[in-house]
């Protein structure tokens, strides 16, 4: 039986007993023979999000209002009052976001999936790219508004 490149782990499905390969740095899994060493970072990552959009967001319209008035300055000023009930473990991320997120990734508690690198608006992505797993940023702004992250994977 052929060995398998630097990384990587041979396994055997349970669901249907067919062959497949584990990454055992990042344990993400592919059913073909991989071709070359095992890379030690993910490509992606996952990350859930609390968004406040303002008047000057690209779309100052969101689920929850239609037309967004609000400035920069009290948007920031709301994020702020979330960040605090949640770093005080007085609210759940999840919550504020299905609550007060205007993306529509609220219905899904804030969480965006996975991601890779020129996906998203260049300052959300640095911001996600460099906390830890369970981390939460500080507010940052895009284009749509101001945000909180919190990175899942
Ligand atoms: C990037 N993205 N993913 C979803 C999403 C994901 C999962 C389930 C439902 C919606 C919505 C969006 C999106 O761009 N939403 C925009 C707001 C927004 N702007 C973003 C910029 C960066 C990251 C997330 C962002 N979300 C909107 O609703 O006006």
């Amino acid at each position: 039986m052929s060995d398998v490149p630097e990384g990587w782990e041979r396994k055997i499905s349970r669901s249907n007993n067919k062959e497949y390969f584990l990454n055992i740095y990042t344990k993400e899994s592919q059913w073909d023979m991989p071709t070359a060493p095992a890379k030690q970072q993910s490509a992606t990552v996952q990350a859930s999000h609390l968004l406040v959009k303002h008047k000057d967001s690209r779309r100052p319209s969101s689920w929850r209002e239609e037309n967004i008035t609000r400035s920069k300055e009290e948007a920031i000023k709301i994020l702020e009052g979330f960040r605090e009930q949640i770093v005080s473990g007085e609210k759940q991320f999840a919550e504020l976001a299905s609550q007060y997120s205007d993306c529509s990734s609220a219905k899904r508690g804030g969480d965006l999936g996975p991601f890779g690198r020129g996906q998203m608006q260049k300052p959300f992505e640095d911001a996600t790219y460099s906390l830890d797993i369970g981390e939460m940023s500080e507010i940052i702004s895009t284009d749509s508004g101001v945000h909180i992250i919190l990175r899942t994977a």
